[in-house]
């Protein structure tokens, strides 16, 4: 469930006049998502999506989240615009919680995406990459590796409840990681959890991207590693080496990748899938049942880590 503050109708109103959106005709809560209390608003202007910000966003961030997402949206990434308040304010309150209202995108996330999906999300994700070079603001990677290791001391310890052996294997692979994580490769504003529900399709065709509340600073081969890790594996693990061939032909249509980036796929894809692993480790082991973040299976990732530590050239993935 994704409503954790409710709304009352008076209150959405009277909110809603600080904004050039027009007048409430209804709303609802969204059920999709985890972090955020989500609403889709009906005016007599349109549609609109209303999120109020949950404990897990930093509001020190918002401005960068926001700024990005307009800085994209001018640049023609379809991606949800925020909407300017009449005193020229993005940020509102509502509900005693920071509130934003940003444009509704048309569009259906994928359960089961397509090799024709994948190669749509790599251009996409390319064009992401080259629209915010010059985005203004800058935010650090919160999860890259020190953040990892912050969720992994909190988490070791029961980590073997999950999977006999994992705190060994983990360990070894923080160790692997501070020797060799790749250095000087491009860098800039990456999407970091570009995820199948967080890209809408209408058809064949990519609709929208949304969700872009881990957005960042970090290598651009990084955000390709986790696409990879999160649209090209089938639900028995296995590595659909037709939908890598088809998102790394569509990223490298519209931003090639160099030879190091290349080469540094296997060793940022087993980074990204020890990410996604430990974010869910860490809520499977501390948030309650029926808490407020629907849990997700760590177990997942332990198999796609695998998988990487395997990889002897990034060919495995389908760079043609
Ligand atoms: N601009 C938009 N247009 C249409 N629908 C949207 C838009 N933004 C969000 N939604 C809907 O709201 C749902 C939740 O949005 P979002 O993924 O941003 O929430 P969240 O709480 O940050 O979740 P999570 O981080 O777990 O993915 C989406 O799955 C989608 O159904
Ligand atoms: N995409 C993340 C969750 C929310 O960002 C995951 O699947 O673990």
């Amino acid at each position: 469930m994704a409503v954790y503050t409710d709304v009352n109708e008076g209150e959405l109103g009277a909110f809603l006049k600080a904004y050039p959106v027009g007048d409430l005709l209804s709303y609802k809560g969204i059920a999709e998502g985890t972090e955020n209390s989500n609403f889709l608003l009906h005016t007599t202007s349109g549609s609109y999506i209303l999120t109020l910000y949950e404990k897990r966003v930093d509001k020190a961030d918002l401005p960068f989240f926001l700024g990005l997402m307009s800085h994209l949206a001018r640049k023609g990434i379809s991606c949800p615009l925020p909407v300017t308040g009449h005193d020229g304010a993005v940020i509102g309150t509502l509900a005693g919680r920071p509130a934003v209202i940003i444009t509704f995108l048309e569009g259906l996330s994928l359960r089961r995406p397509t090799s024709g999906h994948c190669g749509e999300v790599g251009k996409a994700l390319a064009a992401l990459h080259l629209a915010g070079a010059d985005f203004p603001m800058t935010r650090p990677n919160a999860l890259a590796i020190d953040g990892w290791r912050k969720l992994w001391s909190a988490a070791r310890f029961r980590a073997d409840e999950v999977e006999p052996g994992l705190a060994a294997e983990v360990d070894a692979d923080f160790a692997d990681f501070e020797r060799n994580w790749p250095k000087g490769l491009p860098e800039g504003i990456i999407h970091a959890d570009l995820f199948p529900d967080n890209v809408f399709f209408l058809g064949e065709k990519l609709s929208g991207l949304i969700d872009f509340y881990f957005a960042c600073n970090d290598l651009y081969a990084y955000d390709v590693a986790t696409c990879l890790n999160a649209w090209c594996f089938e639900k028995d693990f296995s590595f659909n080496l037709t939908k890598g061939t088809a998102l790394l032909a569509g990223y490298q249509s519209v931003r090639p990748l160099s030879g190091e980036e290349q080469a540094a796929l296997p060793m940022l894809a087993r980074g990204a899938a020890l990410r996604f692993m430990l974010t869910r480790l860490y809520d499977w082991l501390t948030v309650a049942n029926g808490g407020l973040v629907m849990k997700r299976d760590p177990t997942e990732y332990i198999r796609r880590m695998r998988f990487h530590r395997a990889i002897k050239s990034p060919s495995e993935y389908g760079l043609t």
